[in-house]
């Protein structure tokens, strides 16, 4: 399968005051299309890091980061913002949804910015929020409120969709339904997912796994087959 994405010899270091943070030294990994990775690894890691600098949102200190061929490590700011803007869609931990703004409209603002963007009201249909609508943010379950997360971030119809601990705030059935609904996104769009965790046990629903300690990459596995989320249980 093509490759999209590669980072090659990535470091990251931070300076406070006198006191360097290396939080990446030396990373490698590709990412291929339509696949589904799981960054793995404890607080402190870099996990966030390498989504940060995957999204555009943060830069390397050195290396490469070549997404369709092109380095973006090398890229200025309004390259970076249109880059974000259009081929990145970004889900957190927190859903950060404008709360004045109904689902609809929390997705459509959004959307609207870009180019080949996707019909709002098809895309909260397929997130499952078809009756709900019209409900501001308050007036939605944070599982529910994630949905229209998930749904701005998919009805941008970027590339790439990162996720930084998705379900961190979510009880374990609620998160592990957000975790079906990515599955069922990258299977039905081919679009990749990167999703950041620090747990192992849904591993097995990745088709790669990027495990990461104190900033190396400490392995990488393959997953030929892949398991449904609903058949994992931890
Ligand atoms: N903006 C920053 N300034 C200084 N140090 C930073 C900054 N961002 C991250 N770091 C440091 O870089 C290292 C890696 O951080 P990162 O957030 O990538 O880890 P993580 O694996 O995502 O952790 P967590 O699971 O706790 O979110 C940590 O030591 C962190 O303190």
């Amino acid at each position: 399968m093509k490759t999209v994405i590669e980072f090659q010899h990535v470091t990251k270091q931070y300076q406070i005051g006198e006191v360097p943070i290396k939080a990446l030294d030396g990373v490698d990994f590709s990412i291929s299309e339509g696949e589904f990775i799981v960054i793995l690894g404890a607080s402190g890691a870099g996990k966030s890091t390498i989504l940060n600098i995957l999204g555009g949102m943060d830069t390397a200190t050195s290396g490469q980061v070549i997404v369709n061929g092109q380095d973006i490590a090398k890229w200025n700011e309004k390259q970076l913002t249109r880059y974000r803007a259009e081929k990145v869609g970004f889900v957190f931990q927190f859903y950060n949804l404008i709360p004045n703004l109904n689902a609809l409209e929390n997705v459509e603002f959004a959307a609207e910015v870009c180019k080949n963007h996707l019909d709002a009201r098809s895309v909260l249909h397929q997130v499952g929020l078809a009756n709900r609508m019209q409900n501001f943010p308050s007036q939605l379950s944070g599982g529910e409120q994630q949905r229209v997360a998930i749904a701005r971030a998919v009805a941008k119809n970027p590339s790439l969709l990162l996720c930084d601990e998705p379900t961190g705030a979510l009880d374990y059935v609620t998160g592990k339904s957000v975790l079906k609904l990515l599955q069922d996104l990258n299977k039905n769009t081919k679009k990749c997912v990167v999703l950041v965790t620090h747990n192992s046990a849904i591993a097995p629903m990745a088709d790669k796994v990027i495990k990461v300690k104190s900033g190396i990459i400490e392995s990488i596995t393959i997953h030929d087959e892949t398991q449904s989320v609903e058949g994992i249980e931890w």
